[in-house]
This record gives structure tokens, C-alpha cells and sequence, in this order.
């Protein structure tokens, strides 16, 4: 039987940016189905390869031999690729600055709109979102004006508006940026609970972000695979301290790591 394509096939992807070198001779194959975190300091080249990933970014061709398939395909019309993903990142959080409700956010989704306007919501769609409302665990917020949530709740609602789609991939860029210990806590589950039906990539410089679902952990560094392997393999005092460049200690609790001593 033929082994279906993998997700992402990327070998030799350099890219560069404005004169600047973001991706240097990038190598990564992800299996379909596969959850990863993407690891790594500040500048380390992690949104590049998320953006190089949604075809924001184009690798330059090397003579070495450059691959750039996803799904098998090398070739795609950037709305049908991008249409495959969710996306979610604290930019999206800063562009909603009207006072629209919770449930219009997530209603916004389905046009990729920020914010309704003169859309048209059919019964379907507002089923679609009350059911992820659900889901998600955000009914009661729902028509509570998104301008005056906190940032957990706001980032839930984020998460909802990227899933009306089903996408066959939800990035999470950074997810839990400014949030506080509950809501924290609150975004891991929610996470937990979306690795059972849909694949995260998770872009975080942030350990205990990385839940139990997710296996493997790639760490980037000045724009290249530092290490790329199981999560207990990748995040060890040696490796996690070489690159984020401070001596730190790791500890697994109950499948989620942390970084002390730093
Ligand atoms: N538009 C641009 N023009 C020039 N240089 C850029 C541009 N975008 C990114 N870079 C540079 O590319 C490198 C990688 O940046 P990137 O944003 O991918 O890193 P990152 O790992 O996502 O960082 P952070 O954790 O801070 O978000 C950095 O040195 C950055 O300054």
C-alpha cells in the first residue's frame, strides 16, 4: 500500500528576507498527523518557517537540491494551502480593536474577515460556532464584547474563530504570551483537548506550553534545526541551555517540562 504523503517535506530551504538570511538549509519531514512544538530563542527563525510553511515566504532553489512539498505538493494555490490551516497568533488578538462580541469573532472566521460587516451568517455557521463555543468551553463569554475580555479568554475565542474551519493543522504561534496562571492552565486544556481530533504546531519559546500530546520537539537556532527529536531526547539541561544561551535545568512533571535555575 502506498504510504500517504508527508505533511511537510522540506530539504535545503533557505530563505531570505529584506537581504537578511532568516532560513539557512532547513531540512525538516513532519508525517501527516504528527503534532510538533517548534522551540527556540527570540530571532531563532520560528515565524519564518511558519511563514515559509503558509507560503508567505519562497526558499531560494540551491544547486544542492532543493525540496518543498507539503502534502507531496510542491506547487499550490496559496488560498486552497492556506484553507487547510487554522492560525492563531497575538498579531490577530491586536487587529480585533472593535467592540464586537465573542461569538462575532469566531463567526468572523468563516469569512476570514476581522469582524462581521454586511456578512450573511446561514444557521449553519452559527451552529458550527455554538458548537465550538461548547467545545471550547466559552459559552457563557460569548456575547461578552471581545475588547473588554482578558487575554485568556480572548485567546480562546481566537482559537474558535481558527477552527470553523476544520483545519487539518492548527498553528498556534505563541499562544500563551501575557497570560496569567489560571488562564494558562485554562489553554493547556483547551490544547489537550484539541490535539484528540486536529494536529498542532505550536511555536513557543515557552517548555511547559508543549502538552503531554505533543511528541516531538524541534529546536530552532539562528535559522537553522539546532536538534529535532522525541521531547525527552531534545529537552535536556545540555540542549535546551546551548540554545537559549543560559545554564538551566529541565524537570518533567507528570508529561509537561520546565526550565529552572536560569
Ligand atoms: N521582514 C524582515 N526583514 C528583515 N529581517 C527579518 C524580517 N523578518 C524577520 N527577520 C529576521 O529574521 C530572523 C528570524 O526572525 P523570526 O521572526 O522568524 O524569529 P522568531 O524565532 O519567530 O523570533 P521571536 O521568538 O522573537 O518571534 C531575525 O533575525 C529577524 O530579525
Amino acid at each position: 500500500m502506498n504510504q500517504p504523503a508527508p505533511f511537510i517535506d522540506f530539504q535545503n530551504i533557505s530563505v531570505a528576507v529584506q537581504g537578511h538570511l532568516v532560513l539557512d538549509s532547513l531540512s525538516i519531514q513532519i508525517p501527516d498527523g504528527e503534532h510538533i512544538a517548534i522551540l527556540g530563542p527570540n530571532g531563532s527563525g520560528k515565524s519564518s518557517f511558519v511563514k515559509t510553511l503558509l507560503r508567505e515566504h519562497y526558499p531560494v532553489y540551491s544547486e544542492s537540491g532543493t525540496v518543498f512539498k507539503t502534502w507531496g505538493q510542491e506547487r499550490w494555490d496559496v488560498f486552497s494551502l492556506r484553507s487547510q490551516f487554522g492560525y492563531v497568533s497575538q498579531d490577530l488578538q491586536h487587529t480585533f480593536t472593535r467592540s464586537i462580541s465573542g461569538m462575532d469573532v469566531i463567526l468572523s472566521g468563516f469569512f476570514s474577515s476581522i469582524g462581521l460587516f454586511f456578512h450573511t451568517i446561514s444557521p449553519d455557521m452559527k451552529k458550527k460556532a455554538e458548537d465550538i463555543c461548547t467545545f471550547l468551553e466559552i459559552t457563557h463569554l460569548a456575547d461578552r464584547s471581545f475588547s473588554d475580555m482578558s487575554s485568556g479568554e480572548a485567546r480562546r475565542f481566537l482559537i474558535g474563530r481558527a477552527l470553523v474551519h476544520d483545519p487539518r493543522v492548527l498553528i498556534l504561534d505563541e499562544p500563551s504570551n501575557s497570560l496569567d496562571l489560571h488562564a494558562l492552565h485554562m489553554l493547556r486544556t483547551t490544547m489537550r483537548k484539541i490535539a484528540g481530533k486536529t494536529v498542532i504546531i505550536l511555536v513557543t519559546h515557552s517548555l511547559p506550553d508543549i502538552i503531554p500530546e505533543i511528541k516531538r520537539v524541534v529546536l530552532f537556532k539562528d535559522g537553522k534545526i539546532f536538534h529535532d527529536g522525541s521531547k525527552e531526547d531534545v529537552l535536556t539541561d545540555g540542549y535546551i541551555s546551548s540554545v537559549f544561551e543560559v545554564q538551566v535545568k529541565i524537570h518533567n512533571e507528570d508529561g509537561f517540562f520546565y526550565a529552572t535555575g536560569y
